[in-house]
């Protein structure tokens, strides 16, 4: 590595560049690939989200150019978990793209249609402020349960274009170990599932309380598509097909509307925290 400088941009780092960001603390790293030249692996992955030996995330979001399917979408959300897996969608994760695309000026403020794997999505965002997105369907499933530390949870298989198993309870959340996954039934779920655990105060509720067990990156602080599965299966409880409520995550707070037709929308914070350049040990073959 070259000698530092304060303020010096001649480091000559090899690998691609990067940004961090983070939707209620659902963290990120996103590199930007508007020509479709990054080779994404696991393993760069795992290097990039290692929270020790690398930058640290939940996930990285590729910003690469719209696929060949049709679409017309100019972007394409290419989401990985922190383990190295991909995943369909990302709810946190979409507002921090759409905040990227209008902060780069890849993307005019306003209206703004990506491609993910579950499909398009639309973003509502202005220069700055919370972002709004468009989650596409919700639906839900059938009864499934999950255990943690022995204990078992009974919940809903819900998929918002991502599977989720989102349990009700009236067991204290911070009593909760995440630190490992909790088990769940793998016939039900055979390529994972991300599990929320969701506290409703009793009666018509506003707001409930969720914290997660994520597929393929562990505990996170938040997650966006999980939000969206806890308050369809809350106010499904409350007899209630649609309606908004506030979800409230250890990264904060969003806002979950779900549509007569059973799609949804989430509004939340989109953060930039820093920019920069990947090392070449983060990067193995670059150079
Ligand atoms: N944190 C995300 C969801 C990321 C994908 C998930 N771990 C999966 O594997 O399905 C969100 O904000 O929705």
């Amino acid at each position: 590595m070259p000698a530092y400088e304060a303020g010096s941009e001649d480091l000559e780092f090899t690998g691609p560049a990067f940004l961090k960001g983070h939707g209620t603390e659902n963290d990120f790293v996103l590199l930007p690939d508007r020509d479709g030249r990054i080779e994404l692996t696991a393993e760069r992955v795992r290097a990039i989200c290692d929270r020790r030996a690398g930058i640290g995330a939940d996930g990285v979001i590729r910003v690469a150019p719209g696929r060949n399917t049709g679409t017309g979408a100019e972007f394409f959300m290419d989401y990985w978990n922190a383990d190295g897996s991909l995943a369909e969608m990302c709810g946190n994760g979409s507002r921090v793209f759409a905040r990227f695309l209008v902060a780069a000026g890849w993307a005019a403020p306003g209206t703004l249609t990506f491609d993910t794997r579950a499909g398009l999505r639309t973003a509502w965002l202005g220069e700055q402020g919370p972002v709004r997105v468009d989650m596409g369907p919700v639906t839900l499933g059938g009864a499934s349960t999950a255990a943690v530390a022995g204990r078992r949870f009974e919940g809903t298989a819900v998929d918002v274009g991502n599977p989720h198993l989102a349990c009700l309870t009236d067991v204290p959340l911070a009593e909760l170990d995440l630190s490992t996954a909790p088990d769940f039934d793998a016939t039900v779920f055979p390529s994972g599932v991300n599990v929320e655990f969701v506290h409703r105060p009793a009666g018509p509720v506003a707001e409930i309380a969720m914290r997660v067990h994520e597929r393929g990156s562990g505990e996170t602080r938040s997650c966006g598509t999980g939000t969206v599965a806890a308050a369809a299966v809350a106010l499904a409880a409350d007899g209630r097909r649609a309606g908004t409520l506030g979800v409230r995550v250890p990264g904060g707070r969003v806002v979950v509307t779900v549509a007569d037709d059973g799609t949804a929308t989430l509004e939340g914070p989109a953060v930039l925290v820093a920019v920069g350049r990947l090392d070449a040990t983060l990067w193995p073959d670059a150079g």
